[in-house]
C-alpha cells in the first residue's frame, strides 16, 4: 500500500510541532507513523520533544532537506521505508524552507518508494503574519501559496479584525486551500486531519515548473535579511526565573540582534526539566521530560552569538 506523506509547513514558531503533537495524540494513535524533523541549527530540540510521545523520529538537522541535505532526506526515506514500513510519514521542514522545494524533494524520494503526497498543511501565525510578509516575502509567500490546507494559529491571542485581515491576506495568496480559522482547542485532531486530507483544486499546491534554487544561502538572503543561528549544549542548570529573566531582555536589547525564535530543553536543578519556546518576544515555559544535557537554540538576524553565550553562561 502506498505510504501517505504529509508535510506540515509554516514559518519559525508558527505552531508546526504543536500541531504535529496534537495529531499524534488525538488522531494517529492507531497508525504506524514516522516523523522526519528538519531543524536548521545543529541543536535539534523538536525531535527530543516528539520522542517523548514514543514515536519514531528521524532528525535531519544543520541544513535544509530541500537543498543541502536533499541526499540525506532521500536516503532517510529509503531507510524509514525499509526499517519501519510505515503507513504515514509526516515531515516537519524548517520554518525557513519553501514548501515547493520540500514537495520537490518528496517527489525525488518517491522515485524509489511508493509514496503519495497527502496533506500539505501550512500553519500561519496570526500574531506575526504581517511582519513575516514584510520581512520574508518570498519564502513565506511560497509556504502559503502551495499549501492544500492553511491552519491559522494563535487566533486566541488577537482580536477578530486581525484574524479577518490575515484571512484576506492569505486568501489573496492562495484561494484554493482549505482554510481553518477556528481555535485549535475546539477542533479535534481527527477534524483537522479530515479537512487536511480533502483535496482542493491543486493548481496552487503542486507547482507546474519548479524553479531551481541552489543552496541554503537562498534562505539567508530571504527578504534581504541574513539569518543566523546560535545553539549550545551545556551541563548548566537554570531556574525558571533565570530563563524568564534572560528571555525578557531579548526583545529590548539590540545587542543580541533580532531574535525571531528560540527554543530550549533545560535542566532546572531539583525542579526537573523545562522546555521554553520563544517567538518574537512571546514565550512559554513548561515542564519537560528528562534529557541528558540542557540544549538551547536561537534564530534571528544579526544574532550576536557572543552576547547570547554570555547571557546564558554557556560555552560552545
Ligand atoms: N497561544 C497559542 N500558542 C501557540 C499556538 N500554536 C503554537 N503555539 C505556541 O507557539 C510556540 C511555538 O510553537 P511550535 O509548535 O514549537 O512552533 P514550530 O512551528 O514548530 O516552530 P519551529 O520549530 O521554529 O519551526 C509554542 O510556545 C507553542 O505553544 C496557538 O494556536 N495558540
Amino acid at each position: 500500500m502506498s505510504i501517505k506523506v504529509d508535510i506540515i509547513s509554516g514559518f519559525l514558531g508558527a505552531g508546526k510541532t504543536t500541531l504535529l503533537s496534537k495529531l499524534l495524540k488525538e488522531s494517529l494513535t492507531g497508525e504506524k507513523v514516522v516523523i522526519i524533523e528538519n531543524e536548521f541549527g545543529e541543536i535539534g530540540i523538536d525531535g527530543h520533544v516528539l520522542r517523548e510521545q514514543k514515536i519514531e523520529v528521524l532528525e535531519i538537522n544543520s541544513g535544509c532537506i530541500c537543498c543541502s541535505l536533499v541526499g540525506d532526506f532521500i536516503r532517510g526515506i529509503d531507510e524509514i521505508v525499509t526499517a519501519y514500513k510505515p503507513e504515514r510519514i509526516i515531515i516537519e521542514p524548517t520554518g525557513l524552507a519553501r514548501l515547493t522545494d520540500v514537495i520537490k524533494a518528496c517527489q525525488k524520494a518517491a522515485g524509489k518508494n511508493d509514496l503519495t503526497l497527502n496533506a500539505l498543511i501550512t500553519v500561519v501565525d496570526v500574531v506575526h503574519h504581517q511582519a513575516y510578509i514584510e520581512d520574508f516575502g518570498e519564502f513565506y509567500h511560497d509556504q502559503i501559496a502551495h499549501a492544500k490546507t492553511i491552519l491559522l494559529s494563535k487566533t486566541q491571542e488577537v482580536d477578530d479584525p486581525v484574524i479577518d485581515s490575515v484571512v484576506a491576506s492569505v486568501s489573496e495568496i492562495n484561494r484554493y486551500a482549505n482554510l481553518i480559522t477556528a481555535d485549535w482547542a475546539v477542533l479535534t485532531g481527527d477534524e483537522i486531519l479530515a479537512i487536511a486530507e480533502l483535496s482542493p483544486e491543486l493548481d496552487g499546491a503542486v507547482p507546474k515548473a519548479f524553479h531551481d534554487h541552489s543552496h541554503c544561502d537562498d534562505h539567508e538572503a530571504a527578504g534581504q535579511k541574513i539569518i543566523d543561528i546560535w545553539g549550545a549544549e551545556t551541563e548548566r542548570s537554570f531556574s525558571a526565573a533565570e530563563i524568564k529573566a534572560n528571555l525578557n531582555v531579548l526583545p529590548h536589547n539590540d545587542i543580541f540582534g533580532t531574535i525571531l525564535r528560540g527554543k530550549g530543553l533545560i535542566r532546572a536543578g531539583q525542579d526537573g526539566w523545562l522546555q521554553f519556546d520563544y517567538v518574537r518576544g512571546f514565550y512559554r515555559i513548561k515542564e519537560a521530560g528528562t534529557h541528558q544535557k540542557s540544549r538551547l537554540c536561537f534564530i534571528g538576524y544579526n544574532v550576536n552569538k557572543k552576547a547570547l553565550n554570555e547571557l546564558f553562561g554557556t560555552i560552545c
